[in-house]
């Protein structure tokens, strides 16, 4: 059998979101290093495995310069969450798809990801996002939504709208079925940190 991965032919970019306070864990959740390297490194370098183009949108981009990979771009975030965040983020982009992460996911793996991209083109022109969903609804910081989604999406902004779920409940979406949901592991609070720690001992 062929053991060569499956890579999609779809132009793809990648945001990643690191503009949070890191209220719950009283210190720069992008900063933690895990195995010596700082999580938004590890995201950024995770979300390389798909794309080259990679946007992270933050409000601290000289704190991060030195810490996200080369070539990587800075996107001056206006810190109004994390909606927001993306739809700027969004205005940058070039491709089809954009794959959007949290910076706080320590689990993520880039191969996983790469295998996910494959969906990508079977999907159907109307439907705007390939997303895995929980109990709680649609997990949006870890999957991919088409650039078009843009428009709409500044509308609902305009609104006042603030929330995934609520710009999501009125959108088309894929599911993005997961062999193993591990990797929506997001860090938020000491306790999560510890928790990871003591998995990887
Ligand atoms: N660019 C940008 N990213 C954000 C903003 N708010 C949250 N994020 C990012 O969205 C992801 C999920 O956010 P949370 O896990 O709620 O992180 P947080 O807001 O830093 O944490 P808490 O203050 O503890 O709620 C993380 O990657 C955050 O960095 C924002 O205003 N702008
Ligand atoms: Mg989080």
């Amino acid at each position: 059998m062929d053991s060569t991965p499956t890579i999609s032919q779809v132009s793809l970019s990648a945001i990643v979101l690191a503009g949070g306070q890191s209220t719950r864990m009283g210190r720069d959740k992008a900063l933690i290093k895990i195995s010596g390297v700082p999580l938004l490194r590890r995201v950024c370098e995770a979300a390389l495995h798909c794309t080259n183009q990679i946007y992270v949108v933050t409000a601290w981009s000289d704190r991060y310069r030195a810490v996200v990979p080369p070539h990587c771009h800075l996107i001056v975030d206006i810190q109004q969450g994390p909606l927001v965040g993306f739809a700027q983020g969004l205005t940058y982009i070039q491709t089809d798809w954009v794959l959007l992460l949290a910076c706080d996911l320590p689990r993520l793996r880039g191969e996983t990801l790469q295998s996910w991209t494959a969906e990508l083109e079977t999907i159907s022109p109307d439907t705007i996002a390939l997303l895995p969903h929980s109990q709680k609804g649609w997990e949006p910081l870890c999957g991919f939504y088409r650039r078009q989604c843009l428009s709409e999406l500044q509308q609902f902004i305009d609104q006042g709208g603030r929330s995934f779920q609520s710009w999501l409940a009125n959108q088309q979406v894929q599911e993005l079925r997961l062999e193993n949901r591990e990797i929506l592991f997001n860090c938020n609070t000491p306790q999560d940190l510890e928790d990871f720690s003591r998995d990887n001992r």
